[in-house]
This record gives C-alpha cells, structure tokens and sequence, in this order.
C-alpha cells in the first residue's frame, strides 16, 4: 500500500495534491515520492437547500432543472449499500451507507461520536485501515474501490484529515510542488519550476490568510491544531479537487480562523465541484451552507435534509433521531 494519498483537481491547470494517511519517516518519503529529493529549494520570506426530513433516506432529494435554470448537474459521487469492518479486528462500522453527491452540492454529515462518519471518509478514499465488505462507490462514473489511494486523488478526491499528519524534513513548498508537478506530468503538461510554482501559490496565501513563511515550515511539523487546519485548506485551494472531504476542519479553530477556512472553501466552489464535510457543529454550516445535511447513526445515513436537522440537533441533540 502506497503511503501517498494523491488527490486531483477538476481544471486541468489545477494540481493533484499528496496526503498521507500516516505520519511518514523520511524514509518512507524518499521510498514513495523521488521526486522529493531534487526538490531542496527554500524561498525567501522578502519575495513577494431544498427540504427533505425522512428517515432511513436513500440518497439526496433532487433539485429540479427548473430550481437550476435548466442546467442538471451531474452526479459526482454515488455510494450505495457501503459497508466496511475494521481490516485488523474485522469490526464492522459501516452497515450500508447510501448517498448521493451532485456537482455543485456541498453536504454535511452530522452525528454522535464514534457512529461512523470519519470511517466512511478514510473508506471512501481507500484508507488501509479498513475493508469494503459490500456496496459501491461511483465517482465521476469510475468504480473508486477498484482504485487504489493514488488513482482515487487523481480523479478528483481530495481528504482533509481529522488529525492532519506532520511530513518531517519536507517543506510545504516542497509537498506542495511535488504534488502540484504530478498532476501536470499525468495531464501531459510541462512541470513548474520553483519560482514558477512560488508564483502560482503566492496569491492563495491570502485566502487563508496564512504567513508566507509557513511554505518553508516542514508540512504539519510544530504546527498548531489551527494552523494544521488552515494548511490542510490551503492544500486544497492550492491543488484543487472535484469532492473535498473534510473532516471536521472546524475543530480547534477560534472564530478568525474558521471565518478564514469557510472563506477559503467557499472560494474553491464551483458549479463544477463539491463538498462533504463532516462537523459537530452548526456553525461550520453558517458560514458554508449546505445543499443537504446528513445524520449518520450506527455506521447508516439516518436522515437526511436542510440545515434545519442541524438547528434542531444543536437545540436538542441526538436524541431528536429517530433510529438513535
Ligand atoms: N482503525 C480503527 N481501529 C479501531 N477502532 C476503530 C478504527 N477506526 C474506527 N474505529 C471505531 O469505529 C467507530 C467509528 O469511528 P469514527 O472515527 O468513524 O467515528 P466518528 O463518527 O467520526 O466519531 P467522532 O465524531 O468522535 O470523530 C468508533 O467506535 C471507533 O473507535
């Protein structure tokens, strides 16, 4: 199992970036990205909703083509019937998640500790941690469990961790570059050099408002749990995906620093794109809006509809689901 997790971009300019699912040793690094060790570059810091309250739901209501100025959006990803045990042990913890993500939606998956939700993201980015046992997973019309890691990022997947791993003795500059040039090299498009890449990435600084001096800070190494955060949101905007998956990107944020991230993810939606977040919290949700809100209980997608299940979640709590 590769320890590279790439993800890909929906413009063909865009990069496919690198996540790992584990922290690396430098070892490790050198073993599964080569391309690593030319990069020894540094910089200097002086350059420049519709309504649906069912339970057990199936999949997300449809918007009609008319609620859309005629334009239907495709579907990006459709998993049906998922279930998946924990390789090791053999637990199960997904009993048959059904959902359906169109271009252009941005749903969350809401739901109390330990029922399942960062489990179905790693699944659905094929974390070696666990096991399909049954179901599908269409994305952009491709079976994504006959791929491994690597072929799931490159066509479009992209997963901010929980826990954002550190990547110690590489730069940001160096990951960011390194995943960047991947995506140009499998599209047929000539690398960017360093300084070439330092311009692109300058400006997406300031989308979440991070510190230049951060791109010479090994990746993660040091950082705080805020700070990882952002860097995870600005590896997105930088290498761009057509489903984001983000795991809880709102935990440990103080309120300037989720104002940034939100701002950050919103300025990557497209028509074309997507979001799945997963969050405990109603206000993630105000500053991103969902298309759908999902409840997901015992390893299943319980109930599904607008942001008004959140509202009622934060006001009573779980105990407002009916299969809880
Ligand atoms: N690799 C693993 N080894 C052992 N148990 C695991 C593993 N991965 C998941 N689990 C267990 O599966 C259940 C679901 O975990 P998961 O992290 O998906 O929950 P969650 O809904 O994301 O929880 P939280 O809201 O606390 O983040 C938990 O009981 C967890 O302990």
């Amino acid at each position: 199992m590769a320890l590279l997790h790439y993800c890909s971009c929906s413009t063909p300019s865009s990069p496919t970036p690198l996540l790992p699912f584990k922290k690396w040793t430098p070892k490790s690094i050198i073993f599964t990205v080569p391309a690593l060790r030319p990069l020894r570059h540094r910089f200097s810091k002086n350059r420049p909703s519709p309504r649906l309250s069912a339970t057990l739901a199936v999949e997300s209501p449809t918007t009609s083509d008319d609620e859309r100025g005629g334009y239907s959006p495709k579907i990006l990803l459709e998993v049906k019937g998922l279930s998946a045990v924990i390789s090791e042990s053999k637990q199960p913890i997904l009993k048959g998640v059904n959902l359906v993500i169109k271009e252009g939606e941005v749903h969350a998956i809401m739901g109390k500790n330990g029922s399942g939700k960062s489990t179905f993201a790693k699944v659905l980015v094929g974390h070696p941690d666990y096991e399909v046992t049954g179901g599908s997973v269409v994305f952009k019309g491709e079976n994504v469990l006959d791929m491994v890691p690597e072929e799931r990022a490159l066509a479009g997947l992209f997963m901010s961790f929980q826990s954002p791993v550190e990547i110690p003795g590489v730069s940001n500059i160096d990951f960011l570059n390194m995943a960047y040039n991947a995506r140009r090299k499998r599209l047929g498009q000539p690398e960017l050099g360093p300084i070439e890449f330092y311009g692109y990435i300058y400006h997406k600084l300031d989308l979440v408002n991070m510190k230049v001096d951060f791109l010479n800070r090994n990746v993660n190494e040091g950082f705080s749990g805020g700070e990882r955060k952002r860097n995870e949101i600005f590896q997105l905007a930088v290498l761009g995906a057509d489903l984001a998956i983000l795991d809880e990107i709102d935990s440990g944020l103080d309120v300037d620093a989720l104002r940034d991230v939100a701002k950050a993810v919103n300025g990557i939606l497209t028509p074309k794109n997507s979001v799945l977040m997963i969050t405990h919290y109603l206000r993630l949700l105000e500053f991103i809006k969902p298309t759908y809100v999902h409840i997901m209980e015992n390893g299943r997608i319980v109930e599904t509809g607008d942001e008004s299940i959140a509202k009622r979640i934060e006001r009573a709590g779980y105990k407002t689901i009916s299969a809880a």
